[in-house]
């Protein structure tokens, strides 16, 4: 049969580069999301950054996708202008907003460089370091949530009808390594040549990104042209309209799906950003060797998420892989919680350090790729902008109750340390609170699932269609 209407999606080298370009940014920005996540310690003695600053810098992250809904305008700005434009604009918001965090926690900037005085005049609990830091995150996070939401829908729109679920699992896979590898690299560069060489480094990767973003550009065009010429005059692209979003906010399993999404996500971004210094003071070890074990966390995510993927293509299952995601992170944060001391050996740590990877490749693997088999393609954009903004209430709420439960359930710790006292704080209510994000995901994946049975959205079914 000689074959007609083949577009550039139809090519397999054509969309695994196109996912390949897509994946190596997402791989420089999650380096970048957690590249200040096992430097806790050397924070706090270097800058001066108490457990509650350090969680209301890593939260502010989301502050302008979640208050200014940034990332509600993203998912409408990508419906309209389409994936390649969108990924453009989020990799230069990535690497402003990377570059303004680097000059709040510079050398030059700390010892009075430009705006220092300001900073530092006014809420002086506050490091001007950190209030840098934070607005540079923040611009950062618009980028890299806009870059989320854009990547997903670029995979959606190379791989619908084939191996949609395997591309989406590679694409975490590979932005798993860039966490694993920012926990191997960053404190490694930190003891070179300090913090700042690490956020240094990050920076200029995203730089990196940003060339593989502007390559990905060509190949979108290029299959844009091709899909519109064969689009013929009775079977028009529809138009996106800012009331479609209505079917998503009234849709009752999207809602669902967006719960389960910020409780199951809470108990496990905010925890990268806490687990170094939670196994620094369990097991009594460096930042290097804590950064180290935790790094098989996201090596663990990254080995299984493409095989569920697959898994998911041809056999289908994903509602219970949701559900089971949810039990494996309730039992390790418990692991992490409730553990006697003499009982919480290396093995024990590692052991529950492989199992939450297990559970964290079970439910993003899932997930994803059930989206768009809950709505249009056309407000697909926006669906995956509303769960990432609910997500993001979550994950800019998390850090900070984190931060502040740790030091209220560790009276006068900071100060000790701070006078330099070689104390340790206790995690135990922290990894409570994050077991109880898992028990709240576990209830709203079961309702999911009867949900899924009740009105057939084929969560269960095989994504290819024999
Ligand atoms: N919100 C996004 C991106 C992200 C990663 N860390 C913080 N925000 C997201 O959740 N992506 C899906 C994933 O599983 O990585």
């Amino acid at each position: 049969m000689e074959k007609i209407h083949n577009t550039l999606r139809d090519s397999p080298v054509a969309r695994w580069t196109a996912l390949i370009l897509l994946a190596l940014t997402m791989f420089f920005a999650y380096m970048f999301i957690d590249v200040l996540a096992p430097l806790s310690t050397q924070l706090e003695t270097s800058l001066k950054w108490s457990p509650d600053t350090f969680g209301a810098v890593a939260g502010s992250e989301y502050f302008l996708n979640v208050f200014v809904a940034f990332l509600i305008f993203a998912g409408i700005i990508l419906d309209r202008i389409g994936v390649r434009r969108s990924a453009i604009l989020s990799g230069i918001l990535m690497v402003i907003g990377a570059s303004i965090k680097l000059y709040g926690i510079s050398d030059h900037f700390n010892a009075g460089g430009f705006g220092y005085d300001f900073f530092n005049s006014f809420w002086t609990g506050f490091p001007a370091s950190a209030k840098v830091a934070c607005m540079g995150f923040a611009i950062f996070g618009c980028g890299v949530e806009m870059a989320g939401i854009t990547v997903s829908k670029g995979i959606v729109k190379w791989f619908a009808g084939k191996e949609l679920a395997l591309a989406m699992g590679l694409e975490m896979a590979i932005a798993r390594l860039g966490v694993f590898s920012v926990f191997r690299l960053s404190p490694y560069l930190a003891e070179q040549g300090g913090i700042t060489l690490s956020v240094g480094v990050g920076t200029l990767l995203l730089l990196i990104g940003l060339l593989s973003f502007s390559v990905y550009f060509f190949f979108d065009k290029k299959l844009d042209s091709q899909t519109d010429s064969l689009r013929t005059a009775s079977d028009p692209e529809e138009e996106f309209k800012v009331s479609d979003l209505k079917a998503i906010f009234t849709s009752k399993t999207f809602m669902v799906v967006a719960g389960l999404c910020v409780l199951f996500y809470s108990a496990i971004f905010p925890f990268q950003k806490f687990a170094t210094g939670m196994l620094e003071s369990r097991l009594g070890m460096t930042t290097v060797e804590a950064g180290n074990l935790f790094s098989y966390f996201p090596i663990g995510a990254m080995i299984l998420t493409p095989f569920l993927g697959w898994f998911i293509d041809h056999k289908g299952k994903a509602a219970t892989m949701l559900f089971a995601g949810s039990l494996l992170v309730i039992i390790c944060h418990l692991i992490f919680a409730i553990t006697p001391v003499e009982n919480f050996t290396f093995a024990v740590a590692l052991g529950a350090i492989i199992l939450l990877g297990i559970s964290f490749s079970l439910v993003p693997a899932a997930l994803w790729p059930s989206v768009p088999k809950l709505v249009d393609n056309k407000v697909l954009g926006s669906a995956y902008s509303i769960i990432f903004w609910i997500q993001n209430i979550g994950l800019m709420l998390t850090p900070i109750l984190i931060g502040w439960s740790l030091k209220v359930s560790n009276p006068g710790v900071a100060e000790r340390i701070l006078a330099g006292e070689d104390i340790k704080y206790n995690y135990t209510v922290p990894m409570l609170i994050f077991a109880a994000f898992g028990v709240a995901a576990l209830a709203l994946a079961f309702y999911l699932k009867v949900l899924d049975k009740k009105k057939g959205y084929g969560l269960e079914s095989p994504n290819i269609r024999k």
